[in-house]
C-alpha cells in the first residue's frame, strides 16, 4: 500500500485578473494551467523554472496563502479549499511558508522572542512561560543563541534573519514547509550553511519541503523529486538523478544548459557523514 502523501495537488489551475486601464482592455492571466504533484512524509519536491513560469504562483496555494481558481489540493489526505472554508488552526499549522527576503519578512519593531512566540500565541493555548522555553529551544535548533531572544531583526545577518525565519515557520510543529527561494538573497557560502540547517531539520523533524528555486545548483542539493514548469504547466516531472542525468523535455534541456551546476556532493557528503554520526550517538 503507498502511503498517503503529504501534500497532494490535482490539476491545479490559477488565474490573476488584471483591471484594465485607459490603454489596455481587462484581461485574465493563466498563471498555471493544470498542475499535479504529490510529496511524500519527508520527502523535498523543488520547483524549478524561469522567472515569470508559475513557481511563486504555486507555492502560494500550497501554503494556502492563495485559493485556486480550479484544482483540488488535498494536506495529508484531507481536501482543502480555502475559497469555501477558511482553514482551521490545525489544517493551519501543518502548513508554513518561509519567503526569500528575511529582510522583509521579519518586522523591524519586533524582537525576535516575540517573533517566535506570535504563532503560539496566536494559534495555541499554550501558557506564557512555556512559550518562552520553546521559543529559546527553537533559537538553539536553528543555530542561534538564547540571549538574542531581546534583540531586534536589523541586530542580525541575512543569514541569521533567514534562521530566524525558519524558527518561526518551524514553532506549530508543521509536518510541511514551503520554502520560495529561501537561500536566493544570501551569499554562497551561507546559502550552503542554511541548506545544511534544512537538510538536518528535515531529518530531525521528518519535515516535508517544497522547494521553489531558480538555482539547479540549489536544487541538485535539496530535492528528492524535481517538477520543472515552464508557462504554468509542469513540463517534465522525476526523481532528481532523473532529472539531473537525463533531462528530457527541451525546455528541461535548455533551462540545465543555461546553468552552470556547480557541484554540491561534498556538501551533500558532508550533511550525510553529520547524520550518520548523529544517530550513532546513544539517545
Ligand atoms: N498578482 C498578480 N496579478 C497578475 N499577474 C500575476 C500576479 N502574480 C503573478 N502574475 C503573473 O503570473 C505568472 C507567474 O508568476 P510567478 O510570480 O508565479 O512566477 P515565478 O516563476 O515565481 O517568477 P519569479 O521567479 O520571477 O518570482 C507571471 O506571468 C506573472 O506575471
Amino acid at each position: 500500500m503507498t502511503a498517503i502523501p503529504v501534500v497532494e495537488g490535482r490539476a491545479i489551475v490559477q488565474d490573476y485578473h488584471v483591471p484594465g486601464s485607459m490603454f489596455s482592455a481587462a484581461k485574465v492571466v493563466r498563471a498555471l494551467k493544470g498542475i499535479d504533484f504529490a510529496v511524500q512524509k519527508g520527502k523535498t519536491l523543488a520547483i524549478v523554472g524561469e522567472s515569470g513560469s508559475g513557481k511563486s504562483t504555486l507555492a502560494r496555494v500550497i501554503a494556502l496563502i492563495d485559493a485556486p481558481s480550479g484544482g483540488e489540493l488535498r494536506i495529508d489526505g484531507q481536501p482543502v479549499d480555502i475559497r469555501r472554508q477558511r482553514p482551521g488552526p490545525a489544517m493551519r499549522s501543518k502548513v508554513q511558508m518561509v519567503f526569500q527576503n528575511p529582510y522583509g519578512s521579519l518586522n523591524p519593531r519586533q524582537k525576535i522572542g516575540d517573533v517566535l512566540m506570535e504563532p503560539l500565541v496566536i494559534n495555541t493555548d499554550v501558557p506564557a512561560s512555556e512559550r518562552r522555553e520553546r521559543a529559546e529551544a527553537m533559537l538553539k535548533k536553528v543555530g542561534l543563541q538564547p540571549e538574542h531572544f531581546n534583540r531586534y531583526p536589523h541586530m542580525f545577518s541575512g543569514g541569521q534573519r533567514q534562521r530566524i525565519a525558519i524558527a518561526r515557520a518551524l514553532m506549530l510543529n508543521p509536518s510541511l514547509l514551503v520554502l520560495d527561494e529561501p537561500v536566493s538573497a544570501l551569499d554562497l557560502s551561507v546559502q550552503a550553511q542554511v541548506l545544511n540547517l534544512l537538510a538536518d531539520l528535515q531529518d530531525e523533524f521528518d519535515l516535508t519541503y517544497v522547494f521553489v528555486s531558480h538555482d539547479l545548483s540549489v536544487v541538485r542539493y535539496i530535492a528528492d523529486e524535481v517538477m520543472v514548469i515552464s508557462k504554468g504547466e509542469a513540463v517534465e516531472q522525476g526523481s532528481r538523478e532523473e532529472l539531473f542525468a537525463d533531462p528530457k523535455h527541451p525546455y528541461t534541456k535548455s533551462l540545465f544548459a543555461a546553468t552552470p551546476v556547480t557541484d554540491v556532493e561534498a556538501i551533500r557528503a558532508r550533511v550525510a557523514r553529520r547524520k550518520a554520526a548523529r544517530q550513532a550517538q546513544p539517545a
